[in-house]
C-alpha cells in the first residue's frame, strides 16, 4: 500500500510517500539523497524504544548515528536546541549529509530548525511517527521552537527533502495521542473541503479504531490539502494562513497552560476550531448548525471541545487576548482570524470587534464554572 503526494515548490520540491513498509525499506527510500552511507537521527525516547530498531534494520547498510530527546512540548525548547544543534556538530555532520527527525512533531519542528541552522543549513528527512506529524507538521516547512512569549515564535521555514508516513507506526500510539492529531484532520474538512468532513463523520470512529484503509484516505487528503495550500504561498504571505484555523485560540491556550500535558497541540486545535465557528456565528457569518455540527462531531469523536474541558486554572478573557496578541498574523498590532461562512469555507479576516470576541471567551470560560 502505497501513495505519493508531490510537494511543488521548485528546486525546493519533495515527495510525501504514505504508505506501509516505509521503515523497512528506509534505505531504499533514503539512498538517492546521500552522498556517503550515514545518517544522523533524532529521535524523542518513546519513539526510539518503539521504533529505532526496525529503521536501524531498514537502513541495511547506512550507518545510523541516534541522540534521544525527552518526549512531550517541552522539548521545543532554546535546551533542546542547543544540544541538538551541538550533538550533530559533534557526529561531524557535514553539508551534504541528512539529518533524519523521528517521531511527532515535537521532535520534526525542532530538528528541522536545527537543520536549518546546522552549517547555514543541511537537508532533512521527515518520518513521521505521530498522526498529527503524518497529517501536518512534517509537510511545509515550518520548524521552530516555543518561547514564553508564545508558541513557535522561534523558527525558520526550511523544507524536509522527503517525508515518510508509514501508517504502520501510528498502531503503537496512545489513544489520546492519536486523537490530538485528529484535531488536526478535522481541521483540514473544516477549512476548505465540506465532502471531506462528511466522509470523517462517517469513517472517523472506524479509522481511530485502526482502518488501515480509512488512515490511508485521511492522511493522503490532508497532505494533499496542505501541499496545494504551501505550493501557492511557502511562507504564508496570504492563503496559507488557512492552514492556522484555530490556532490563534489553540496558541494563547498552549501558552497559559505552560506548553504541558493539560492541553495537547491538536486538542487546543479542535477547541479552537470550535471557537472559530462560535466566532463566526456570532459575527452572523454562519448558520448557527455549523458550530453545531463541530461540536457534535468533536464530541463524537472523544475530544476535548470547551474550555471546561482542560483541567486547572486558566486566565480570564483579557488575558487570553493578551497572549493572542503575539501571534504571528498579527499586523500592525490587529489580530487576523481564519473564520468560516460554512464547513469547508474558512477565509482570513482582521474584521472582528473586540467585544465579540471577548464575549465568545467569557462565554467559553464560564463553561469552566458551569
Ligand atoms: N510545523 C508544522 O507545520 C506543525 C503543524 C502542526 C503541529 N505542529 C507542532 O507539532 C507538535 C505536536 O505534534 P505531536 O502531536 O506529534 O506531538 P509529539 O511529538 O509530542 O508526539 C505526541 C506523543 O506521541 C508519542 N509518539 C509519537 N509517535 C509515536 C508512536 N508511533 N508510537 C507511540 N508513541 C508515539 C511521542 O513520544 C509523544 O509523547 C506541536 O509542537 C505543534 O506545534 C507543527
Ligand atoms: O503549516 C501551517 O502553515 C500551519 O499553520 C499548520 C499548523 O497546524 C501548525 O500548528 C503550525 O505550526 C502553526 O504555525 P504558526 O505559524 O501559527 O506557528
Ligand atoms: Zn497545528
Amino acid at each position: 500500500m502505497r501513495e505519493i503526494v508531490p510537494v511543488q515548490l521548485g528546486a525546493r520540491s519533495y515527495e510525501v510517500r504514505i504508505g506501509t513498509g516505509l521503515l523497512a525499506n528506509a534505505g531504499a527510500e533514503i539512498a538517492p539523497l546521500l552522498q556517503r552511507p550515514r545518517v544522523a537521527v533524532v529521535a524523542d525516547e518513546t519513539v526510539a524504544d518503539l521504533h529505532l530498531e526496525p529503521l536501524r534494520a531498514g537502513l541495511g547498510e547506512i550507518e545510523m548515528v541516534v541522540l534521544r530527546l525527552p518526549p512531550g512540548e517541552a522539548t521545543k525548547s532554546w535546551p533542546h536546541f542547543t544540544r541538538t544543534v551541538e550533538w550533530l556538530l559533534d557526529q561531524k555532520v557535514e553539508r551534504r549529509d541528512v539529518v533524519v527527525a523521528l517521531g511527532g512533531g515535537v521532535i520534526g519542528d525542532l530538528v528541522g530548525f536545527a537543520a536549518s541552522v546546522l552549517r547555514r543549513g543541511v537537508r532533512f528527512v521527515q518520518i513521521p511517527t505521530s498522526l498529527l506529524a503524518q497529517v501536518d507538521s512534517s509537510v511545509g516547512g515550518k520548524t521552530g521552537i516555543n518561547a514564553p512569549q508564545g508558541k513557535n515564535l522561534i523558527g525558520a521555514f526550511h523544507q524536509p527533502s522527503l517525508v515518510l508516513a508509514d501508517l504502520e507506526v501510528l498502531g503503537t500510539l496512545k489513544p489520546r495521542d492519536f486523537l490530538t492529531g485528529y484535531g488536526e484532520v478535522v481541521k483540514y474538512g473544516l477549512l476548505g473541503d465540506a465532502a471531506f468532513f462528511d466522509w470523517l463523520e462517517a469513517h472517523a470512529p472506524a479509522m481511530a479504531a485502526g482502518d488501515i484503509e480509512g488512515r490511508m484516505h485521511a492522511v493522503k487528503r490532508s497532505i494533499e490539502m496542505k501541499a496545494e495550500i504551501v505550493a501557492r504561498d511557502e511562507t504564508e504571505q496570504g492563503d496559507r494562513a488557512l492552514l492556522n484555523l484555530g490556532h490563534t485560540f489553540c496558541h494563547a491556550l498552549e501558552a497559559a497552560t505552560g506548553y504541558s500535558d493539560r492541553l495537547l497541540h491538536g486538542e487546543g486545535v479542535a477547541i479552537g476550531c470550535a471557537l472559530a465557528f462560535e466566532l463566526s456565528q456570532r459575527l452572523g457569518l454562519c448558520a448557527q448548525e455549523a458550530p453545531s455540527r463541530v461540536r457534535a462531531h468533536l464530541r463524537a469523536m472523544g475530544m476535548k471541545v470547551d474550555l471546561g474541558d482542560i483541567e486547572g486554572d486558566l486566565p480570564g478573557t483579557e488575558a487570553l487576548i493578551a497572549l493572542m496578541a503575539q501571534d504571528k498574523k498579527v499586523e500592525e498590532g490587529k489580530l487576523r482570524f481564519i473564520l468560516a461562512r460554512g464547513i469547508g469555507q474558512a477565509f482570513v479576516t482582521s474584521q472582528v470587534p473586540h467585544e465579540v470576541l471577548a464575549g465568545v471567551l467569557d462565554d467559553a470560560l464560564a463553561t469552566r464554572r458551569a
